[in-house]
């Protein structure tokens, strides 16, 4: 059995998914012949580390407690029982996950999973790269911002995987990847890049009210921590911008031409406008035949 040593970056609606989909696939990955092995969990504040980093990991019934505690709006550090665990604070948090890279990157290997919304993350993920771990991301920020992070984080592709980046579950980025190494070119892509949008306008066809789809979509964990980055068509420019670069093209966030939702909020407004003068003169044409 091949043990994989796990580090969570961001303990939200995402990082507690991925929390639950380890443990519910603990017997598939068990027949695959790996074991996840979660050695630690980073929230914006704090670190909660196993002690034994090389032998120990934090057992299923913690990282439950630890995904209740987390959505419940607490910190990591308000976890009672520690058990075999410890926690680090800020400066000591961020030393500590170098540390757990150094002890791991380079001998049993070890997977920084990106979870967070955060921007910051980028300068461990690229120390974590030099170390020999793995990244994994769902955060879009580190590969959207300069290009010579995004080149230094993919200059070993088969060190790190991004495919929640874009189409959440979809192997959207798998599927390009292979058509590229087909030596295929691709010329467009044309996708619904939003999930939030998608649902958003949806739910406004259905004639529901604004302000309550865009919550609705925030508590389903549709949208992103500032659901305004979806709204205002940064989200995808982002993934956009993610699929632009994997292509090759040498592009930056202000070279991508966004059109806010609320432009598009207009143009629907004009059309429902269009579409009830169209139905009031249908109507007013029927009364004068009568
Ligand atoms: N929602 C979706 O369907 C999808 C989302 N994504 C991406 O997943 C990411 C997470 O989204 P979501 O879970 O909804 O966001 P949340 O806001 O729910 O969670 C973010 C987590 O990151 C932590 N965090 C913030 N800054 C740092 C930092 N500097 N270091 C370590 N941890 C940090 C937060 O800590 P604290 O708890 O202390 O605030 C929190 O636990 C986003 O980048 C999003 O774009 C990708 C695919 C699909
Ligand atoms: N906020 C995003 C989530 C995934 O990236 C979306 O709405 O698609």
């Amino acid at each position: 059995m091949k043990s994989i040593p796990v580090l969570l970056i961001g303990c939200g609606g995402v990082g507690r998914q991925l929390f639950d989909h380890i443990v519910a696939c603990r017997s598939l990955h068990s027949k695959q012949g790996i074991a996840l092995r979660v050695v630690g969990v980073c929230d914006s504040r704090s670190l909660l580390a196993v002690n034994d980093i090389v032998n120990s990991e934090l057992k299923d019934d913690l990282l439950k407690e630890i995904c209740k505690i987390k959505s419940s709006g607490s910190s990591l550090s308000s976890l009672m029982d520690l058990g075999q665990c410890q926690i680090f604070k800020d400066s000591e948090a961020r030393k500590k996950v170098i540390d757990i890279a150094s002890l791991l990157g380079r001998s049993t290997g070890l997977v920084l999973a990106d979870c967070s919304a955060s921007s910051e993350t980028v300068e461990l993920l690229k120390q974590g790269i030099d170390l020999g771990c793995c990244i994994v991301l769902a955060n879009k920020k580190p590969l959207t911002s300069k290009i010579e992070e995004f080149d230094k984080l993919t200059s070993d592709f088969r060190h790190i995987r991004f495919e929640s980046t874009v189409g959440a579950g979809l192997p959207v980025i798998a599927s390009i990847t292979r058509v590229l190494s087909s030596g295929d070119p691709i010329c467009r892509i044309i996708g619904s890049l939003s999930g939030t949008l998608g649902y958003v306008m949806s739910e406004l066809e259905d004639g529901k009210v604004f302000s309550f789809v865009v919550k609705e979509a925030k508590r389903l964990g549709y949208t992103e921590p500032d659901p305004r980055d979806d709204l205002g068509g940064m989200d995808v420019a982002r993934k956009a911008l993610i699929l632009a670069r994997l292509l090759g093209q040498r592009i930056n966030s202000e070279d991508i031409k966004m059109t806010s939702s609320t432009m598009v909020f207009h143009c629907l407004i004009e059309k429902l406008e269009r579409k009830l003068q169209w139905l009031l003169l249908k109507e007013m044409s029927y009364d004068m035949c009568v």
